[in-house]
């Protein structure tokens, strides 16, 4: 067990074991052609550049960074929603990178995928139930009726009335939607869950509802969880790994306690301090990050943080330094990150930063439970969803 200390109480997490692989990428590469390239020109978005990523089954493991720098693609690749410029998707050992279509059909059964943005992602002109049964339908699970029975179910699994089974996704609120788009991922059975941001588009609440209701549903469904996140505070209590990402690349993989407790790459470190705070230092705290991301066009030589970084030197600016592995179960890519780690020595000593974020999330996960809030018990016109809070 980990113990995750926040200043309210202390978060007991048990680490799995070092479970072997259930998805790994090699050297995996997407670039995409510029939007307005011409002539022919060969201008590409670098939206992915090379990482090489190995996601334990079991384990939750997280992917942060800035907006555009590919956390999404990445996801996409990982369940082969896309397919890879170069490099290799294995999923159980089986490169699954250049399959067609029609041979990733079966798998899309075990790899599962829940949007960022609960009001796009459901078919307006369908039923609930129609939309969560669709999965069991196109993989050919269970007859009509046994399909039905198990929409309801997994209805009330994630905390909604099977009897909205009969209705349509407006009638829902944001939340409730994303709950009903868990239902969805869920109905195929699958092995993987990959979240694209999946609370960010709701009330900062209702995310710590939603946030218990996939763990939960990671322990009872035995799955391994992927979560793509640009917010820190969000992701920490509940990640065993945290991989953080910066223009196409990872720059740092690790223990959620040790990447948090110790940051060793200078963008860990301005992320961890961009965390905001509600304290009445909070201006001490502003985000050092500055200046915008470069280009995945044109990114920089050397080293892509370099042109941001507080750390630099020549040397980073002229070789790139590669993922290398730190000794506690991390891999960094910086030609400093002996000396930046031992920079975090600060950031740790200051438990007003991420501790607090953590504890904003424990109190939280207190406030629901002792709201005793189950929106199974709500009729969705009781939760119009212009007020997303009452949920
Ligand atoms: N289909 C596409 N065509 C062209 N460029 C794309 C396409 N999809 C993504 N990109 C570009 O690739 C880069 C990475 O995008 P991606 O959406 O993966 O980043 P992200 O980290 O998920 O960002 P966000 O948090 O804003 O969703 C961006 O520069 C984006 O504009």
């Amino acid at each position: 067990m980990s113990a995750v200390t926040t200043s309210e109480k202390t978060v007991d997490r048990p680490l799995p074991p070092r479970a072997p692989y259930i998805l790994e990428t090699r050297d995996l590469v997407r670039h995409f052609a510029a939007d307005g390239s011409l002539f022919g020109d060969k201008a590409v978005v670098r939206a992915v550049d090379g990482v090489t990523l190995g996601v334990r089954r079991g384990e939750t493991l997280s992917i942060v960074g800035e907006s555009g720098c590919g956390k999404s693609t990445l996801a996409r690749l990982l369940v082969r929603l896309i397919k890879p410029t170069s490099g290799g998707i294995l999923y159980q050992g089986r490169d699954i990178s250049a399959l067609s279509e029609r041979e990733m059909r079966a798998l899309r059964r075990d790899l599962q995928f829940v949007f960022q943005d609960p009001f796009s992602s459901l078919n307006p002109r369908m039923t609930v139930g129609a939309i969560i049964e669709e999965p069991m339908r196109v993989h050919r699970i269970g007859t009509r009726a046994e399909r039905r029975r198990r929409v309801r179910e997994l209805l009330a699994r994630v905390g909604l009335r099977p009897e909205f089974a009969d209705r349509y996704p407006h009638e829902f609120s944001g939340g409730q939607r994303q709950r009903i788009g868990i239902a969805r991922a869920l109905a195929s059975g699958p092995t993987v869950l990959i979240g694209d941001e999946p609370v960010s588009a709701l009330d900062v609440s209702i995310q710590a509802q939603v946030i218990n209701l996939l763990e939960d549903l990671k322990e009872e469904f035995d799955l391994t969880l992927i979560l793509i996140a640009h917010d820190l505070a969000v992701i920490r209590h509940m990640s065993d790994r945290v991989a953080v990402m910066y223009l196409g690349e990872i720059v740092e993989l690790a223990d959620t306690d040790a990447l948090y407790d110790r940051p060793h790459h200078p963008y860990t470190q301005a992320l961890m301090r961009a965390i905001p705070v509600p304290s009445p230092h909070a201006r001490d705290m502003v985000a050092e990050l500055t200046g915008d991301v470069p280009s995945p066009l044109a990114p920089p030589s050397g080293c892509r943080f370099h042109t941001r970084c507080p750390h630099a030197t020549e040397l980073c600016a002229q070789k790139k330094p590669h993922l290398e592995a730190s000794g506690d179960n991390r891999f960094v890519a910086c030609h400093h990150w002996r000396s930046v780690a031992d920079s975090a020595a600060g950031l740790s000593e200051e438990p007003a930063r991420p501790a607090n974020a953590a504890h904003r999330l424990a109190l939280y996960r207190a406030w629901t439970k002792k709201q005793g809030q189950n929106p199974a018990t709500q009729s969705p016109t009781d939760q119009a969803p212009t007020v997303p809070s009452e949920e």
